[in-house]
């Protein structure tokens, strides 16, 4: 293995939102490994940089859900944010959907609270041109073009790593595509069923334990 990417809400973080020291410490194991770590979020790219920065890792970074990556030290959007905003548009005449904090900083999708189930989401956007993805955090309306899977493998070639050889470390659906393409897949144990169905690999353990538990068993990190 020759790269750790790994999601940040519900995989290195715990159900509300707060960084899991045992994430911390893992990935700052692998990094001293020389296994870089890159970082793949539906979050908007100023708090992924920041998380990137604090955390300590040297990878580059995807966020918003593959719309928009860090690489080769340059800042590409490939999200269509008009494909969001007319979905969400038409979304606001039909339920009262709100957008989450930092939407001014979004630049290439909508995120918007998880008061609307998102059954009704989806049944309100059927025929428009998003991807509908509910993290348990939020709720994305995302450019189908883009995904975490396709934006990573991106950022893995410019970092002259092959996808084979990354391990993937997630928890929700934003993730499947992601966990897909990578070599080797992860599931912490509080992911969504599809997700923990199709990883290579479920953790024990919850949130950043499981992380823990991953890098340990898989990276050879001692922590
Ligand atoms: O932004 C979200 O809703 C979830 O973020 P994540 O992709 O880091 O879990
Ligand atoms: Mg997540």
């Amino acid at each position: 293995m020759r790269a750790i990417a790994v999601d940040i809400d519900g995989t290195i973080t715990d159900s509300s939102r707060k960084l899991c020291i045992s994430a911390l410490r893992a990935l700052r194991g692998a990094e001293r490994k020389g296994i870089p770590v890159i970082i793949v979020t539906g979050n908007v790219l100023c708090f992924a940089m920041a998380a990137s920065v604090l955390i300590g890792t040297s990878g580059d970074v995807v966020a918003e859900n593959g719309g928009v990556i860090y690489s080769d030290g340059g800042i590409r959007v490939l999200g269509d944010i008009e494909k969001a905003e007319t979905a969400y548009n038409h979304l606001r005449e039909i339920h009262p959907v709100r957008k989450v904090q930092f939407s001014d900083l979004r630049l290439s999708e909508v995120a918007i609270t998880r008061e609307i189930p998102v059954q009704a989401i989806r049944e309100a956007l059927e025929g428009f041109d998003v991807e509908v993805y509910d993290t348990g955090f939020a709720v994305h309306l995302t450019d189908p073009e883009v995904n975490k899977g396709s934006s990573l493998k991106l950022v893995a070639e410019s970092m002259g790593i092959e996808m084979s050889d990354v391990m993937a470390i997630g928890d929700s659906e934003n993730d499947i595509e992601f966990l897909e393409r990578a070599g080797f897949s992860v599931a912490v144990a509080n992911a969504d069923p599809e997700l923990r169905e199709m990883a290579d690999y479920v953790t024990a353990r919850e949130y950043g334990d499981g992380v823990r538990e991953a890098i340990h068993k898989f990276a050879g990190v001692d922590i």
